[in-house]
């Protein structure tokens, strides 16, 4: 099976040198000084988990052309790139290939679908912390690097089953899913309303814990999502509001999300996940009519800067 990556950055970079070191049939869609870097020097990894190490993948592109068609494709670029990266991995697909977005988001492939040629369209979640260091380069200096993936009906096609076996034997820990919506919706409920909470009171965790009534502010934020998500035929457990409730008191206190992170160091809205990650929730709520009060505030904070 060819297996493609595309954008060779914190989570592309990761699963992608990974998998170039285990596996043959590897190849990188990837650009700019990134791709120079890779041709001249290979892809160097630096991974708490994964350890030290320098690959080559089979071929490394910028064209899709020469790329050829995949019967795999990971798609590992940040929300305000998904659409010109769906029009890049077009002439790559087939209707059998298998899309798997591993993008931050809720249920991604739903907003993929209109994007790509027809093809298999799967939902990936990823747990990791790592980054581009420089051109070349990835860096995942703490923690595991985990893998859930998934079809929206709940199948498990054999691609899959197979994607899922060479994603784990080549050292990430891959588990498949036959409710991959909620699998989604539950990462989502921690990166969408955390980042909430952050962008509504500019902070990271120990800044939002010192508001006055703060544990009715993280209560309604999570009730938002989980009302959205119930409206959208997800039931979340019962007791979701006191499980995400507890999570957010045991933070760090200077924990943030890497879309507050972006937005409080002054990156442009439109180059941030703002959109993708509260936009959507927003979008969601209106498409089926649940307020999302907390939701706007966050956004409207920060998206006309
Ligand atoms: N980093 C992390 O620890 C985690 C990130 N996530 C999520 O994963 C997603 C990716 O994040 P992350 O890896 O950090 O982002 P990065 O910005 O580090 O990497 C994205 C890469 O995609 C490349 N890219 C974008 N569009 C294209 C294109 N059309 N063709 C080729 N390459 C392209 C970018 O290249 P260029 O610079 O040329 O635009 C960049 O190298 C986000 O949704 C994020 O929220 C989820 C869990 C953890
Ligand atoms: C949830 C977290 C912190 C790590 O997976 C993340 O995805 C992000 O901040 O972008």
């Amino acid at each position: 099976m060819k297996i493609a990556v595309l954008g060779i950055g914190g989570v592309g970079g990761i699963v992608g040198g990974a998998l170039a070191k285990n596996y043959t049939e590897t190849y990188f869609y990837v650009r700019g000084k990134n791709l120079d870097a890779i041709r001249r020097r290979g892809l160097r990894v630096r991974s708490a988990l994964l350890g030290d190490f320098t690959v080559q993948p089979k071929l490394a592109s910028d064209s899709a052309e020469e790329l050829g068609l995949m019967d795999v494709i990971f798609v590992s670029c940040k929300g305000y790139n998904l659409r010109a990266a769906c029009e890049s991995i077009a002439p790559m697909i087939k209707a059998e290939t298998l899309v798997i977005p591993l993008l931050n988001g809720v249920i991604v492939s739903d907003m993929m679908r209109p994007m790509l040629p027809p093809c298999l369209l799967a939902d990936g979640i990823i747990r990791v912390f790592s980054h581009l260091e420089q051109p070349g380069h990835i860096v995942q200096s703490y923690g595991p690097c985990s893998v859930i993936l998934g079809m929206r009906d709940g199948g498990i096609p054999q691609k899959l089953e197979e994607t899922a076996a060479i994603v784990g034997k080549a050292g990430i820990s891959t588990t498949l899913s036959d409710d991959i919506l909620a699998d989604s919706w539950n990462k989502y409920m921690m990166m969408c309303g955390n980042s909430v909470l952050f962008c509504c009171c500019d902070g990271p965790a120990g800044k939002v814990r010192e508001h006055p009534g703060h544990m009715e502010l993280v209560r309604a934020v999570a009730g938002e999502l989980i009302a959205v998500a119930a409206a959208s035929g997800v039931t979340m457990p019962a007791d979701m509001a006191d499980r995400y409730t507890e999570n957010f008191s045991k933070l760090a206190p200077e924990a943030m999300s890497s879309l507050y992170r972006d937005l409080s160091g002054g990156k442009p809205p439109s180059e941030t996940e703002l959109d993708h990650i509260i936009g959507r929730m927003i979008e969601l709520g209106q498409q089926y009519g649940v307020p999302t009060p907390y939701h706007k505030a966050a956004y409207e904070r920060f998206a006309a800067k």
